[in-house]
């Protein structure tokens, strides 16, 4: 059923980023909760809205959820997944606001049309503003000392034949006395990565995420394709063609230990039939990786509940947690002093017109009142220098940090 929130005398036209700031403060004012994305390399700006404030769910069974949106933390033992579902949705067009100040209409879709009624009247209401949670003593910045630190400790436990690869991570908090424009934040990300999936997340649970993430953890078109991919190996990207970087052995390792992981997931579940297109160098904003793409044809292997099955082997990835996981997961959880709550976890549509899209939340950063914090991690290997890890998070976090500040 199509509603439509028309333009009279008394709702003025918004513009794309004020719609997004509206959102946020109408589900807040109901406990609900929101999500708001952009697929790379697609002009479509998705608004959904969850008025109860999403399930939280301790088990994952993808093929049994509804169409919604799935949020994921790193450690599923930890917290739980969060699945939003639409009670209220819309999609904007990236050209119509090409020009930040522009005003736009844009429809409304609720099953229920009492939803886009309520969300009517609260447009008509005085202005609000979107709500921040305080910063909580346990989100504040790793030093370099402890980040360094920690990955001499990875660097030992890998010579020492724990595992093969770690990657720890830190929080970034910069503080800031100016209260965030959080809908102009999420146009400036996905204008300036427009090959990233860029994500604005909002929950009574997980507080506001926004994050602009180059790495898919499942694409699940339901009646064709399977698609993964093992992402690793940073540099800053330079004048040089892409299709002339260089990487050391050490780049080329990591991201191998990526790509056999996945390997390994298949190999778990018999499966022997895939494509592998690979290794090659993608761009990241300023950054480049290492990117290869795995592909299964689902019908030719008779599997339709494949991606269901590899989302339980595939978080969390060797490209955020490490190789065997069991014994990096145990390293992490021993040495980082920060929760990672939802960086590193995985969030995006799923069942929306036929198709699931996972990404693996990196480049992101959580909004608290007077405050941003932003989350990387960096993998590590034997021939890890740590000096250098420690720059290529600085870099990881100065994604969005260049944006938003
Ligand atoms: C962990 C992050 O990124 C991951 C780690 C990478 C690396 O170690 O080189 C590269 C891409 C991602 O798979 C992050 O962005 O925080």
């Amino acid at each position: 059923m199509e509603n439509r929130i028309q333009e009279t005398s008394t709702i003025k036209k918004l513009t794309a980023a004020e719609w997004v700031n509206k959102l946020i403060q109408f589900t807040q004012s109901v406990g609900g909760a929101c999500a708001v994305w952009k697929l790379p390399n697609d002009n479509t700006i998705n608004l959904l809205a969850d008025l109860k404030g999403g399930d939280q769910l301790s088990e994952l069974e993808l093929d049994e959820l509804s169409e919604g949106f799935l949020m994921a933390p790193f450690d599923v033992s930890e917290a739980h997944y969060l699945h939003f579902k639409p009670d209220l949705q819309a999609t904007i067009n990236m050209p119509e606001f090409a020009d930040s100040n522009d005003t736009i209409e844009i429809e409304w879709n609720a099953e229920n049309e009492v939803n886009v009624e309520k969300f009517r009247s609260f447009i008509k209401q005085q202005k609000t503003s979107v709500k921040l949670k305080p910063l909580t003593s346990n989100v504040s910045s790793t030093t370099k000392e402890a980040y360094v630190n920690n990955v001499e400790k990875g660097v030992e436990a890998i010579k020492a034949e724990q595992f093969y690869k770690v990657v720890p991570s830190k929080i970034k908090v910069i503080e800031s006395q100016k209260t965030p424009n959080i809908g102009q934040a999420y146009l400036n990300t996905a204008n300036k990565y427009p090959n990233a999936f860029v994500s604005l997340t909002v929950s009574p649970d997980s507080g506001i995420w926004l994050g602009a993430t180059p790495e898919i953890l499942i694409e699940d078109v339901h009646n064709g394709h399977f698609k993964t991919v093992a992402l690793a190996g940073t540099q800053r990207k330079t004048e040089r063609p892409i299709a002339e970087t260089a990487w050391t052995q050490k780049e080329i390792e990591e991201q191998a230990y990526v790509s056999r992981y996945i390997i390994n997931c298949f190999k778990k579940i018999r499966l022997r039939e895939y494509e592998e297109i690979g290794p090659k160098t993608i761009e990241a904003g300023h950054l480049l990786h290492l990117k290869t793409t795995y592909k299964v044809d689902k019908q030719a292997v008779n599997f339709p509940e494949l991606a269901s099955v590899m989302l339980k082997l595939l978080h969390p990835t060797s490209a955020v947690c490490g190789m065997p996981k069991d014994a990096a997961l145990q390293f992490i959880n021993e040495t980082e002093a920060h929760e990672r709550s939802y960086f590193s976890g995985f969030l995006g549509p799923i069942h929306k017109a036929g198709k699931t899209n996972l990404f693996v939340n990196l480049r992101c950063c959580q909004f608290f009142e007077g405050a941003v914090a932003f989350y990387a991690g960096a993998g590590i290997t034997e021939d890890s220098n740590p000096e250098k890890e420690w720059e290529e998070t600085e870099m990881k976090c100065d994604v969005l940090a260049s944006v938003i500040l």
